[in-house]
C-alpha cells in the first residue's frame, strides 16, 4: 500500500525518499544527540526506557536495532537486557559513525556492532533474530509495508516487536500545544543547532502524515505479526507498538 509519509520527502520531490533521508542523517548526524534530548525535553529516554522494559521478560538473545542512528536504543537495550549480540542497522553511515563512537566508550563493542542495511530489503537470514526494535525510525522507510515484513522475516516464530514513534496528540490542550511547539518551535530549533534548513520542517510533516494508533496496529498486523498491542506515552507524543510474530 501507499502511505502520505512515503512522500514526504526532506528536500523535495526529486529523487527517492531513502537517499535523501540518508543524506538528511549523515548531514545532521553530528547535532543528533543534543537536538533529540533538547527538543523532547528529555522525555525521549523515558519513552526507550519503557519500550525496551517491554522486551524484559522474553530474556531476548538475539536482537536487531532497526534504524539505529547513533546507537541510544542499542546501548541501553544492551545494558538493560544483557542479550548475546544486538546489531545496529542503519542506512546512514553518519549516524552510525557517531553510534560505533558511543559503543567504544560504553566498552560495549563486544556485543554491539553496526551494518548498512535498508530495512526494507535486509540481507539477513529468515528467523535470525528473538527481537526486533525500531525506535523513531520507521516514519521516514521508503516503503512501510515492505519495512515491515522484512522485521518479521528475520524474527523467530514467537519473537518480539518493539516500535516507538512520535506521534500527534488527539486532545485538548495538548493537540493545540503540540502543533504550535512543532510548526513553530522545532522548525526554528532545529535549523538553528543542525545547520540543516530542511531537516526539522520534514520532522512534523512526517510526524502529521504517518499512520497512528489503531491504523498502525491494522498495518502491522496485515505486515504478519499477531497480538499487536499499543500504548500512547506523555499525552500522545509519542506510541509505543508491541506485536508478536
Ligand atoms: C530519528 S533517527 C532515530 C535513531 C535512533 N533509533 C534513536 O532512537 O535515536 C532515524 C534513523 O532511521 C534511519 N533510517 C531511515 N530509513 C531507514 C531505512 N529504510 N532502513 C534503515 N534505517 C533507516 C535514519 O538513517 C536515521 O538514522
Amino acid at each position: 500500500m501507499d502511505y502520505p509519509q512515503e512522500h514526504i520527502k526532506p528536500y523535495g520531490n526529486d529523487g527517492k525518499k531513502s537517499e535523501q533521508v540518508e543524506e538528511m542523517f549523515d548531514n545532521i548526524a553530528p547535532a543528533y544527540d543534543k537536538l533529540n534530548h533538547t527538543l523532547s525535553m528529555g522525555i525521549d529516554r523515558s519513552w526507550r526506557k519503557k519500550a525496551i522494559d517491554t522486551l524484559r521478560p522474553f530474556s531476548p538473545r538475539r536482537i536487531m536495532d532497526v534504524a539505529t542512528g547513533t546507537g541510544d536504543f542499542a546501548i541501553l537495550a544492551c545494558r538493560e537486557l544483557q542479550p548475546d549480540m544486538l546489531i545496529g542497522t542503519d542506512i546512514s553511515e553518519g549516524m552510525m559513525n557517531v553510534g560505533r563512537e558511543k559503543v567504544k566508550q560504553a566498552h560495549l563493542s563486544d556485543r554491539i556492532s553496526f551494518a548498512r542495511e535498508d530495512c526494507t530489503s535486509l540481507s539477513f537470514a529468515d528467523e535470525s533474530f528473538d527481537a526486533v526494535t525500531v525506535a523513531f525510525g520507521i516514519r521516514n522507510f521508503d516503503g512501510l509495508d515492505k519495512g515491515l515484513s522484512e522485521m518479521c522475516r528475520v524474527l523467530v516464530p514467537g519473537g518480539h516487536l518493539v516500535i516507538l514513534e512520535l506521534s500527534t496528540p488527539d486532545r485538548f490542550p495538548m493537540k493545540q500545544l503540540f502543533t504550535v511547539y512543532s510548526k513553530a518551535v522545532i522548525p526554528l530549533l532545529g535549523k538553528f543547532i543542525s545547520k540543516d534548513n530542511s531537516a526539522y520542517t520534514y520532522l512534523p510533516q512526517s510526524i502529521r502524515a504517518f499512520p497512528q494508533g489503531e491504523i498502525m496496529q491494522g498495518v502491522i498486523r496485515k505486515a504478519g505479526f499477531s497480538e499487536v498491542r499499543f500504548k500512547r506515552l506523555t499525552f500522545g507524543i509519542c506510541t509505543l507498538y508491541i506485536a508478536k510474530k
